[in-house]
């Protein structure tokens, strides 16, 4: 509840659709309500009199009630939709924009498959049930509550029926609710298997390929599509039994009010034209208690993405801005001051104690084995996560108080998994320049050795990408994350293992194109191989998240146990530091 409550200010802007709706609902209803009398009045004063005139007035104030509920019912329809499609929009922007701006630790708290079950199912759930509680809910009771009335004020001599036929239909419904409720759970926890699984299979699917487990994959996902198969079934049948079980108990009714009807009109105190409205009522009171268990199932239903749609919407962004953040130009002095940082705070910190300096424009090269936590150093330095103890500086300011937009403003990342966007090439490297001009964006590809393949391409520049660009190899898809970094023209660089898939001629050319390019700015090169740091101003060699050595290839060739092993495995395998 707390979650609807705390969605209902995206119904605000909506609010004057929200409460037009069930006014039009109201109108539609008690058009309804009135028919029946209307037809009875037909029958006992009309055909039982033989007064025509009185029979086509009455007519055509019945078909003025069908009218008027026509349209009351179709004006209740538009806006009650206009609400709920609007109210479910701003919410799905919101949720999009929310998750956009996550941090690092912020998205590691929530699974891919969920986040998107978020966006489309949980969000779909909730619009239906508020443009369903818009348009029935009021039709519902009203209707139940507004022929029971009127079957106590023109047929109270078969009020009796009512007492059989109300109670009964009301334990049949709230049992049906009871165990509708928990069934659409089950099925809302297998839909998010499915979506989970699908999103996890399609990710890795060249991973599945290579390990040939596509059986093995099709066989769970067959397990799991079974289980939602059985619950929906279940569902299903739930929902179909409802209807004879209560058509039942109003056939029931129907056959006593006409039992019942038939001695009251023998023993004349009693017209006929009352039992055919009452029949009539009857049916109302059923549909009235059918349509209001309905709602309530579906609100039933919608609670629980209403609470997960929240969770997400609450979710506190880690990273925020300073009070007072600094909007000034960045020159690109970085300087890390006993940095630590753990990922999971009951575990050993995964960087410890770093401190190091780099003047604006050099080149600074990070080395070291697998897992000794090169990417995480260059993630703290553009604030996708904060350090838990120590400070960055840069330019001599804290980053903690640097404006978000100003500081990673004037970095560029270029990840370790190139993270390209299924659309043209030309758009991808405008996520680094938005405002690129075609000349810049030849130019960035050249820096990057990219020029020569895209210009192969069909459409060139305008090549439309596969997702995850899986129509690029991934020296490729490298060189293009490097363009895109490089286009930016960064005070501060970060290239994260982006040449591992590059032979190292092209590295050199690379290197040697982005020194001239990027003259004044600080360039951070995470590396494997020695040879890809070794010109570097200044090499930082982690192991084990602790920095064990920092210098020159020269100082490190003589001071440095580590860098000398690094040195000595690679020669080993091949003589990388001579390539
Ligand atoms: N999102 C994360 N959540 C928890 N632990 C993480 C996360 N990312 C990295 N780690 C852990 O932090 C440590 C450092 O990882 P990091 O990616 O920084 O190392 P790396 O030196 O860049 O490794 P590689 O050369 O393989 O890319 C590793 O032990 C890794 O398991």
């Amino acid at each position: 509840m707390r979650a609807a409550w705390k969605l209902s200010k995206y119904l605000k802007p909506y609010k004057h659709f929200a409460i037009l709706a069930p006014i039009l609902m109201v109108l539609e209803v008690v058009m309804d309500l009135i028919q029946p009398t209307i037809i009875q009045k037909i029958i006992d004063e009309g055909i039982a009199a033989n007064d025509t005139p009185h029979i086509i007035a009455m007519f055509a104030a019945m078909m003025a009630c069908a009218i008027i509920g026509w349209l009351g019912g179709a004006g209740c329809s538009y806006f009650s939709s206009k609400a709920a499609v609007n109210f479910a929009s701003d919410v799905r922007e919101d949720l999009y924009e929310t998750i956009t701006y996550f941090s690092n630790t912020n998205k590691d708290r929530f699974t891919l498959g969920k986040l998107i079950t978020n966006l489309t199912n949980d969000i779909e759930m909730l619009q239906r049930a508020l443009n369903m509680l818009l348009k029935i809910f009021v039709r519902g009771p009203l209707m139940f509550v507004g022929a029971v009335i009127v079957v106590f004020i023109t047929a109270r001599e078969l009020f009796s029926v009512l007492f059989f036929v109300v109670p009964v239909l009301i334990i049949c419904l709230y049992l049906f609710i009871k165990l509708s409720i928990s069934l659409f759970r089950k099925v809302q926890e297998a839909i998010d298997q499915i979506n989970i699984r699908v999103q996890e299979n399609l990710a890795g699917i060249r991973v599945i390929k290579a390990f040939n487990c596509m059986r093995h994959q099709v066989e769970q996902f067959a397990g799991i599509n079974q289980a939602l198969t059985m619950r929906n079934m279940t569902a299903e049948q739930v929902i179909a039994a409802l209807m004879p079980i209560t058509q039942f108990v109003v056939n029931a009714g129907i056959v006593l009010a006409l039992a019942l009807g038939g001695i009251k009109v023998e023993a004349g105190v009693m017209e006929v034209g009352v039992i055919v409205a009452f029949i009539n009522y009857l049916m109302m009171i059923m549909n009235g208690l059918m349509s209001s268990s309905n709602v309530l199932i579906q609100i039933a239903r919608a609670i629980p993405s209403a609470e997960r749609v929240v969770v997400v919407l609450e979710e506190l962004p880690e990273i925020t801005n300073a009070d007072q953040p600094v909007k000034k130009e960045i020159r690109g002095d970085v300087k890390f001051e006993n940095v630590s940082f753990s990922y999971n705070k009951h575990v050993e910190p995964v960087l410890k104690n770093i401190s190091f300096e780099a003047k604006a424009g050099s080149t600074v090269g990070i080395i070291g084995m697998t897992g000794s936590g090169k990417s995480t150093l260059m993630k703290l330095l553009a604030r996708l996560m904060d350090v838990d103890e120590g400070t960055i500086y840069i330019d001599g300011i804290p980053i903690r108080q640097y404006d978000l937009e100003t500081l990673r403003g004037a970095m560029a990342f270029a990840p370790q998994k190139a993270a390209l966007f299924s659309t043209t090439i030309e758009e991808n490297l405008k996520y680094g320049k938005m405002d690129a001009t075609k000349e810049e964006i030849r130019e960035a590809l050249a820096a990057s050795d990219a020029y020569e393949f895209v210009e192969k391409l069909d459409k060139k520049e305008q090549h439309v990408l596969t997702q995850g660009a899986t129509n690029l190899s991934g020296g490729q898809k490298q060189r293009l994350a490097m363009s895109r970094a490089l286009i930016r023209k960064p005070k501060i660089l970060v290239l994260d293992d982006t040449t591992s898939a590059v032979d190292s001629i092209t590295e050199k050319m690379i290197q040697s194109n982005m020194k001239k390019a990027l003259k004044g700015s600080t360039k951070f090169i995470v590396a494997s191989k020695i040879s890809s740091i070794k010109d570097a101003d200044l090499i930082l060699v982690l192991e084990d998240g602790r920095l064990v050595a920092q210098g020159t290839h020269e100082e490190l060739l003589k001071t440095s146990v580590h860098y000398q092993e690094i040195m000595a495995s690679q020669a080993e395998k091949g003589g990388v530091l001579n390539e």
